[in-house]
């Protein structure tokens, strides 16, 4: 590297060369940054450093560098880096996934907390994860090839209940569609070059009207839905609130806490919306990506299903659908779901956390103010801990040695690390299995066939992005035949003892 030789930087970590004003931007391609990533591991090592303009960017390529560093150095590195056009331009700053290490951080972690990770919360939001997952299987029965909606919905449905106590009748809600549309649209505005304001802060100073400041017009344009995304549903449940008819949800009982005090200041108000807000963001389309990632596994790997209806006929039977208490009976399917985590990472990148102090590692320099990108996608992926990595093999889970499987779990690596870590996997593992325990009990899935009644198989690619989505595909999904109850039997019964 030609770092000259100032002898701190001669102890930065190896890493890609990188070209005055522009770093490595030229090297990163637009799409598929993970597997760019992952090349640069294959070169350089597990700790690589490149620039991105001016900003220094570490990238980790393997689980055991990711844990030395985001979880046991966690309170150096749980800072998320200053992004200039997400959140100061597009009004995504009061969300958490955007703050920076500090007391607000702490404040919006501890509410997350307090209605994700505790048991009592979790059994609470069972009844909702029931209803939307038969509401999903009737749609599977009725309309088949629109499965990927249906899953979209289910997963929808069960976040605007649990975040606004709202329940959706399909995805042409009002409120689902503010949401889609500023979601959506942040995705859009964010392209590449619009990014680089957050590489060139100044740029954020230009006025709207000036030529190249395009970006900017964009950004604002997109803050009035981020605010409308967040407001309209704010407002709605302190309506319902006032009237009386508010449902229990995450917002109401934020706003309750506030009461005794006269109610919101403008500031908790904020922190509110945007606590709220981030649930639909994060919790969406990573929940519904993972389920259509299981439905192309099981109609890739015909076996591993029927391996899967075997176990769920013997331990639950044919007379019910499968219920949370079965989970821990049935360790295939558990082998399915944590291959599905690994054989398709959902968040390929994570989110990029930020190093606040200087500090050293392996001997080398790792200044502060680092961005720091944990490449889970290349961790899921290592044939160290899993041989043939690219395969789906649920199998491998069975003859991996036990400390071996417990440390290489794909759930300590894809819902990220330390402090950081995503509160909401265990409300999103839960929904998971129930929707796909339920759909093996009830259905058979399989390739679909063309007019000439030939197999369609899927690539089983999947699109870039932030969040990995599987390419659109088409199955078969047909209820089974040789059933003693029929799948709308048993649909019907289970919604009978649903208590919501
Ligand atoms: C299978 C589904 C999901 C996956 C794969 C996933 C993955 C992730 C990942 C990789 C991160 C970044 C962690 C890091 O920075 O180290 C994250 C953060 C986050 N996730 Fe999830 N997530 C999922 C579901 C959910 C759900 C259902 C919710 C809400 C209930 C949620 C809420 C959040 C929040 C609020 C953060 C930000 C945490 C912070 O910045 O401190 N996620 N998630």
């Amino acid at each position: 590297r030609s770092l000259g030789r100032d002898p701190v930087h001669a102890r930065l970590p190896p890493g890609p060369k990188a070209i005055p004003v522009i770093g490595n931007v030229h090297q990163l391609p637009q799409t598929y940054q993970e597997r760019t990533f992952a090349e640069w591991t294959r070169q350089f090592g597990d700790v690589v450093f490149a620039r991105i303009f001016r900003r220094p960017v570490l990238v980790l390529g393997s689980l055991r560098a990711a844990q030395d560093l985001l979880e046991k150095k966690s309170g150096n590195y749980s800072d998320r880096p200053r992004l200039i056009l997400l959140a100061e331009l597009m009004g995504w700053d009061n969300v958490i996934t955007h703050m920076g290490y500090g007391d607000r951080f702490r404040k919006h972690k501890r509410w997350m907390h307090d209605n994700f990770q505790t048991k009592a919360v979790l059994q609470g939001y069972q009844p909702i994860q029931r209803r939307e997952t038969y509401t999903l299987l009737s749609g599977l029965l009725a309309h088949p090839a629109d499965f990927l909606a249906h899953i979209n919905r289910w997963s929808t449905g069960m976040i605007m209940e649990i975040t606004y106590g709202h329940r959706i009748d399909s995805l042409a809600d009002p409120y689902v569609k503010l949401a889609y549309d500023a979601t959506s649209a942040t995705v859009r505005a964010g392209s590449p070059g619009s990014m680089l304001v957050d590489f060139f802060p100044v740029l954020k100073n230009l006025p709207a009207w000036m030529p190249g400041a395009g970006f900017k017009r964009d950004a604002l344009r997109v803050r009035g839905m981020v605010q409308a995304m967040m407001d309209t549903p704010y407002q709605m449940v302190r309506g319902a609130m006032a009237s009386g008819t508010a449902r229990p949800s995450f917002t109401a009982s934020l706003l309750e806490e506030t009461y005794g005090r006269n109610g919101p200041s403008a500031e908790e108000a904020d922190d509110i919306k945007g606590a709220a807000g981030v649930i639909y963001a994060a919790g969406t389309e990573t929940t519904s990506t993972v389920l259509s990632n299981f439905m192309l596994a099981m109609v890739l790997h015909p076996e591993a299903f029927r391996r899967a209806q075997d176990e769920l006929d013997q331990v639950v039977g044919r007379s019910r659908l499968p219920d949370f208490e079965d989970r821990g009976n049935l360790p295939y399917l558990d082998c399915i779901l944590r291959e599905v985590l690994r054989w398709r990472c959902p968040v390929p990148l994570g989110i990029p956390h930020n190093v606040m102090e200087d500090d050293e590692y392996r001997g080398y320099h790792i200044p502060g103010q680092t961005m720091v990108v944990a490449n889970m996608w290349k961790m899921t992926q290592d044939p160290t801990y899993y041989p043939d990595p690219q395969r789906f093999r649920p199998d491998r889970w069975l003859e991996m040695d036990r400390h071996v499987s417990e440390f290489a779990d794909p759930r300590k690596i894809v819902f990220g690390f330390g402090r950081r870590a995503c509160p909401g996997r265990d409300f999103a593992e839960a929904s998971i299995w129930l929707a796909a325990a339920s759909i093996v009990a009830v259905f058979d899935i399989g390739k679909a066939t063309n007019q000439w009644g030939k197999e369609i198989t899927p690539s089983g690619e999947y699109e870039s992005g932030f969040v990995s989505q599987p390419k659109p595909f088409v199955c078969s999904i047909r209820p089974r035949s040789d059933s003693p109850y029929t799948a709308a039997d048993l649909i019907a019964q289970a919604r009978l003892a649903l208590t919501i």
